[in-house]
Order: C-alpha cells, then structure tokens, then sequence
C-alpha cells in the first residue's frame, strides 16, 4: 500500500487532475491520497489558501468579502466543471465558501485556521466525487475520522502520538482514500492546521500510520535537485539522499518537502520518494534511513535561508562567567522563544534565531533584560543574516571540503560572518550577508558540482 500525496500545483485545475487520476490509476497500491489545495495554475497566479487568508482577514475587518469568496468558488467550479460534476454536487462546496464567516469560532486564530483548512478540505471532497465519477471505488475520509488529533496550536499544530493506533485501524483499505492535507482537529474538536506547506506533513503522518510500504509525494519538478532550480538552470538532480540530509537541506531553505514532515517518516522508516505529476515515469528522489556511500560525489546538496537574525554580544571575559548562559536562556525560555544556534568566542557570543518568533518590540526587550542580567560591553540584532549550507552524508569521510568550501567562497569576495560545523558532520554551516546569499549557493554548487 502506498501513501500518495498531491501538491497544489498538481492540483491547480482540471487539466492537472486528469494527470493525478491516470497517476492514481497506474498503481492499485496507491490506496491513501492526501490533496493540498488547488496551487499556482501559472506564475503570478495566487494558490487558494492564499486567498483563503485573504478571506479570512476581510472577514475579522469587516470588509466586503464578496468577490475573494467569488474567486475562490471559481477554482473549485473550473476543476468540478473541467469533470462534469452535477451542480447538485458542487453546491454544497460554493455554499460552504459562502457561509465560512458565519460560522462560530472561538477566536480569530481558530477563525484563520478554519478559512484556511477549507482549502484542502473541500479540494478533497471534490477530488473524490471526480474519482467516484470516474469509476474508482474512492471516498473522503476527513481527518478527524481519520483518527489524526493534533496540538492545541491553530496554526502550527503538532499530531499528537496516540493518533497513530487510531489510523493503524485504515490500514489494507480496499477502497481509495481521499483525505485532506494541511488540518487536523485539536482535542476540543477546533481545527488547527499545520504549519504553511504542511499536507506534506498529513501524508507522512498516514504513511506511519497505516504502515505504507512508500510515501510517493506528487510535485512539479522531477526530482530535488542540489540547489534550488530558479538559482541555477537543471542543476543536478539527487538520486537518494538520507532523512538526515533532507531534514538538513529543508531547514535551509529546499521547499519541495516540509521538513516537519520526516519526523513521521524516520519514525516509520517509511521511503519518501518525490516524483513529478507532469513527468510521473522520471524516477524522481528517494528519501530514506540510508544510502549506499559515494566518496566521489562528498556533497548532496546546499542551500540558503535568509528567515534568521542574530543577536551579537561581547564581554570582556565572558569565558570566565558561571551562569551566563543560563541567565540568557532563561530570558529566552520566559518569552516562549527558542534559538537555531549560538556560537561563542572567548569574549563574544551569537545566538542565532528563527526571524519570524520575533517582532522589534520583542528584539528591545530582549536587549534590555539581557543586558540587565548580564551587562555585556556591546549588544545588538544583526537582521542581515542568511544562513548557507553545504550538506552531505560523505562529507564525513572527506578531508578538505571546509577548505574547498571557504575557497570557493573567497573567490567570490564573500564575507563569512559565522562558520559551524555540526557535531554528526554532516553539514558545514556559514553565516553570511543576505546580499551574498545566491551568489554563495552558485559558488558552491560550482565547486561542487561542475
Ligand atoms: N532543491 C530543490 N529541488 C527541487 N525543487 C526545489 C528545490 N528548492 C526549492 N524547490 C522548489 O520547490 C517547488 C515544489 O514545491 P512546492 O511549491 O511546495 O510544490 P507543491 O505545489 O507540489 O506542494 C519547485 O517547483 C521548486 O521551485
Ligand atoms: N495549501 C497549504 C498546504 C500545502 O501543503 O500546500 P502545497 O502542497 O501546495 O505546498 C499551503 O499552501 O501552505
């Protein structure tokens, strides 16, 4: 049995979902589909979830909502009409968009996580009635029958473990699910969705759960290649890669699969492979617990972020002080915020966080307690911060890839700001300018790759 999962550029329109029924029908093993909702149909289009938070958010001002509800109605029209679903049928769909802001929620964030989940939600129960129409012996499982329970997080939930045996109860479905991406319900019932990108996550959540043999993730490109394609043209694609690497490669910035999404698959052992919905016989990139080594090729992938900040501070023997460092992440622990790394020289410090947790009044409070807790010399946000990563399991094996590495780098005039190499080894880390982000990634992959 496999678990299938269709991105929302494999779902953008009718002509898309022509090519994920014959997807669907070319293997009686893919019993479990999980849809996103409908995606970018060409570039500059706006993916229905985006103008679900648009929706949303007009409906917490009070303003007319008329003709986003309008425009959303019209994606689920053009894929329901391209099918010749009965209108009887596509009603209950245009209905519920319709009503979204008259139902009770307990408050704005519930009200944003609803409006956004309907994407999925409803995509699904259409995706289902066209292959019910087509003469697959399909239906719609919703989440919550589903048996997934999620944090009480409405934008960011996180599937609670003893969701798993409840899903267990689906595997060896004879019929085809077809079952939402992205949401879940929390214990009150509420729906909270996963974070942005996140019906990778549902179709890794039921893989472990129903013990797929392969979690076959549908997107646009034939496979994850070394570095992003829009940074270089048909960079190389990776073949297989480890759990570890794409977590690695994910965190900096690989879009193409949610890194919040390995956790069920490492804890299933379950083999991802990323395939093309435009190109389905492309063997596309296989995920797994292991790979066989290639010392010849050390590297498999690098990547950039520039979703950091960092906080810079210096105190002249810093190295001497019991309990700074405790002093500091309590301040952190107590506004909830967590940090990505923090490396220190003798007198100077770097904490390095995620961009989003922080807001400018948050970032001053932060300066002021710490510096009231520890009286540094010199304190201070740098948001000029993007974070490039060279990644590969063979890496470990290989003498010579920092300098190779940090010379390429310098041959580009590329500052380096921060260099850390992570204990496993599998991947070297560089602090580096946001202005320098692309040409870095270019550099390396030259280096690397050509
Ligand atoms: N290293 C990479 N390899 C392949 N695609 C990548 C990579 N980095 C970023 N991407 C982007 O990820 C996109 C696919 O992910 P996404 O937009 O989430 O698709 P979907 O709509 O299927 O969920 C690709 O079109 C590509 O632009
Ligand atoms: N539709 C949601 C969830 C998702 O996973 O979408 P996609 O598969 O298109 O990345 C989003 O846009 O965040």
């Amino acid at each position: 049995m496999k678990v299938i999962k269709f991105g929302g550029s494999s779902l953008a329109s009718s002509h898309q979902l022509e090519k994920v029924l014959a997807i669907v029908r070319a293997d009686a093993r893919r019993k479990y589909v999980v849809v996103s909702a409908p995606g970018k149909r060409f570039s500059g289009d706006t993916k229905v979830t985006d103008l679900l938070i648009q929706y949303a958010r007009q409906t917490i001002h009070r303003q007319d909502t008329t003709t986003t509800a309008q425009t959303i109605i019209e994606r689920y029209a053009e894929i329901g009409h391209g099918f010749n679903v009965a209108d009887e049928q596509l009603e209950p769909i245009f209905k519920t968009i319709r009503d979204l802001p008259k139902q009770a929620y307990a408050d704005n964030t519930y009200l944003m996580a609803a409006f956004k989940a309907h994407g999925e939600r409803l995509n699904a129960q259409l995706v289902a009635a066209v292959f019910q129409q087509s003469g697959l012996n399909a239906r719609y499982l919703d989440p919550r029958d589903a048996g997934m329970v999620v944090t009480d997080v409405p934008d960011d939930a996180q599937i609670i473990a003893s969701s798993y045996p409840q899903i267990e109860r689906w595997a060896n479905s004879d019929q085809i699910l077809v079952i939402p991406g992205f949401f879940a319900y929390n214990r009150n019932g509420q729906i909270c969705t996963f974070s942005r990108g996140g019906s990778d996550i549902t179709g890794a959540i039921i893989a472990r759960g129903v013990h797929a043999e392969r979690y076959e993730n549908f997107t646009d490109v034939d496979a994850i290649y070394a570095v992003n394609p829009s940074l270089v043209p048909q960079p190389a694609a990776i073949p297989e890669m480890t759990f570890r690497e794409m977590r690695e490669l994910s965190y900096a910035g690989f879009s193409v699969f949610h890194d919040e999404a390995l956790i069920p698959a490492i804890q299933g052992d379950i083999t991802v492979n990323v395939k093309n919905t435009n190109h389905p016989e492309a063997p596309g990139t296989l995920i797994k617990s292991s790979r066989e080594p290639n010392l010849n090729a050390p590297v498999t992938g690098i990547a950039s972020s520039s979703s950091f900040c960092a906080l810079y501070l210096r105190k002249y023997l810093l190295n001497k002080e019991v309990g700074l460092g405790r002093k500091i992440l309590t301040i952190l622990e107590t506004h909830h915020i967590s940090y990505e790394h923090m490396p220190s020289g003798i007198d100077d410090l770097t904490i390095i966080f995620d961009e989003h947790q922080l807001t400018p009044e948050l970032e001053q409070t932060l300066v002021q307690e710490i510096s009231a807790a520890i009286h540094p010399d010199e304190i201070h946000f740098n948001h000029d911060y993007s974070i490039l990563m060279l990644v590969g399991e063979n890496m470990r094996n290989r003498v010579g890839i920092m300098s190779r590495a940090a010379g390429a780098l310098a041959a580009q005039n590329i500052k380096l700001i921060m260099v850390n190499q992570g204990a496993s080894e599998i991947s070297i880390m560089f602090g580096i300018h946001d202005q320098d982000a692309d040409r870095a990634v270019v550099a390396l992959y030259n280096e690397f790759f050509k």
